[in-house]
């Protein structure tokens, strides 16, 4: 039973991310318009819509890549509209890209390590640290990665350089780097895009299991399948603005959605 309320999470908690009135213009194109919405402790929440609807923009504001027009982002009940990605990624947001780019030439080891990195080194620079601490935080994020490709199911090739991997092995890899800076929210940007159809299965399998051990989630995908398996709860945007929100099958029936997609096809 307690994993159940920790799985969708607790109405009255606090929000992990929160966008209010959220503006945000290119020229004189509003690309999102007046949005506002919770992400909810626990829960996988979809972001879907036709193709310029405004996801991609909406997942830049609350990543910190741009800065609203007008409006605020929350993260962890905090505003933190007017600051960056690097800012907020310590504080617990994570990201992955539609196309996830490692360093080819590195192991699969090594980019997780990497992802630690940044942080890492700053923390070692503040606090003086001796040679055998460093090497001994280095041995604690070379075992922090190879559990966490042990999570996504890449041990096998954990010492294989990552230019060896597929499109699908890639995303796996990309949910293990974002872990290693210990996220309490992940923003994932069409995990099953160019995924062939088992490793989809196991993109699928591992969000979950990663989502039961407590981290949040928040997906943009366009594979409606994907979002009905995994989404707790699904917001539909199209022309900038926050059309309507409610489960996959609520949402698929709504003739305000029907008719946003059949207008982007038009
Ligand atoms: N940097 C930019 N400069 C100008 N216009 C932009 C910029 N980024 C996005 N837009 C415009 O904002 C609108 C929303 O685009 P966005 O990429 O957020 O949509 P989307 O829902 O992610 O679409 P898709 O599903 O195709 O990725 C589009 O009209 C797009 O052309």
């Amino acid at each position: 039973m307690g994993e159940t309320v920790k799985r969708h999470g607790p109405g009255t908690q606090e929000p992990v991310l929160a966008a209010k009135n959220v503006v945000r213009r290119f020229g004189g194109l509003v690309a999102v318009n007046d949005v506002s919405f919770d992400v909810r402790p626990g829960e996988i929440l979809g972001l879907i819509g036709p193709n310029g609807a405004g996801k991609t923009t909406m997942f830049d504001l609350l990543a910190g890549s741009i800065l609203p027009s007008s409006g605020e982002i929350y993260l962890g009940g905090l505003p933190v509209s007017g600051e960056a990605a690097h800012r907020r990624i310590g504080r617990g947001l994570g990201r992955t890209f539609q196309i996830p780019r490692p360093l080819p030439n590195l192991t699969l080891i090594e980019n997780v390590m990497l992802a630690a990195q940044g942080q890492t080194g700053e923390r070692l620079l503040a606090n003086f640290l001796t040679p055998w601490r460093v090497a001994a935080e280095e041995k604690a994020a070379k075992k922090k990665a190879a559990e966490l490709l042990e999570l996504v199911s890449l041990t096998r090739l954990a010492y294989e350089p990552a230019r060896v991997l597929s499109g699908g092995q890639r995303k796996l890899l990309e949910l293990a780097r974002v872990m290693m800076a210990d996220p309490a929210i992940i923003l994932l940007d069409e995990p099953a895009a160019g995924v062939n159809a088992t490793l989809l299965e196991v993109i699928i399998d591992r969000i979950r299991d990663i989502n039961e051990s407590g981290i949040t989630f928040l997906l943009i995908e366009h594979n409606i399948d994907m979002v009905t398996r995994l989404c707790h709860r699904v917001l539909v945007m199209a022309s900038g603005e926050l059309l309507c929100e409610g489960t996959a099958d609520e949402v698929a029936r709504d003739p305000r959605v029907i008719e946003a997609y059949l207008g982007g096809v038009a």
